[in-house]
């Protein structure tokens, strides 16, 4: 963690959620009253359907509610796409964008990602802009080289600790159980930081820069003890209250200490 920056954890329901998760989101809710307000931000990204819901919910807690992606443009003829405009005006607060889901399963490029993050800074949104290699670009040792091309392509101009957040998601860690080593985390976030500090000077140095790929209440604290790690994006352990509320607690623990 950076011991100025106030920590994120934010889940991404990605394709997951019915109307009967509401019951899950209020336990999520509850939690985060009881003992993180205060220390640490907490957001929760619900597919679309639930997205007004959850936000009407979620109002007066403190708790952020996002999108998962949104258009480059404010409206128009883009069938099934939704802007950021209207998922602010749905009640979010933040857009995921360049998800490595996104990028591959609609191949968004950096330039799209760009688009969406100044489309979420137009409508009010911050923008949690993900970035990360695959197993073979790891493999071939040219991961800093993909995160720094993707970090320069995909951040808009301007970029600040209140409308961006950096999520780095190793793309072969998501939803698999593997998770880099510690030191491998901590190389990739420091040089983020730098990046991020020779792009936007002391605006760099607060922008907060998530870890992503199968954190676990187990692994969190270990995770959230590396320099430059100011938070979590979590996929499938935030579906479940007591997951995504322990994750959540050990990034508390190691605020309070
Ligand atoms: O957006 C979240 C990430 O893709 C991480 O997913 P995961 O925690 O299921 O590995």
């Amino acid at each position: 963690m950076t011991p100025s920056i106030r920590p994120l954890v934010a889940g991404n329901w990605k394709m997951n959620g019915l109307a009967a998760s509401a019951a899950e989101f209020r336990a999520i809710l509850a939690g985060y009253d009881a003992s993180l307000a205060g220390a640490i931000d907490l957001a929760v990204f619900p597919p679309a359907t639930l997205l007004a819901a959850f936000a009407t919910a979620a109002a007066e807690t403190g708790v952020i509610v996002g999108g998962q992606d949104c258009h480059a443009a404010a409206s128009g003829a883009h069938t099934g796409d939704i802007s950021a405009e209207m998922l602010a005006d749905a009640g979010a607060g933040a857009v995921i964008v360049g998800h490595s889901e996104r990028r591959t399963d609609h191949d968004e490029t950096d330039a799209d990602v760009c688009a969406k993050a100044l489309a979420a800074r137009r409508a009010g949104l911050i923008a949690v802009i993900c970035i990360g290699e695959t197993l073979d670009e790891r493999d071939r040792g040219v991961t800093l080289d993909v995160v720094g091309r993707q970090l320069t392509g995909s951040l808009p101009v301007g970029a600040t600790a209140a409308n961006v957040v950096v999520a780095y998601e190793p793309v072969w860690a998501i939803g698999t159980g593997r998770t880099p080593t510690a030191e491998d985390v901590a190389t990739v976030h420091a040089f983020i930081r730098d990046r991020l500090v020779h792009r936007f000077g002391a605006e760099g140095e607060v922008i907060r820069i998530l870890y992503g790929g199968s954190v676990k209440p187990g692994n969190a604290a270990e995770l959230m003890a590396i320099p430059h790690v100011d938070g979590a994006l979590v996929g499938g352990a935030s579906l479940k209250a007591a997951d995504f509320l322990g994750i959540a607690g050990a990034y508390r623990s190691l605020t309070a200490a």
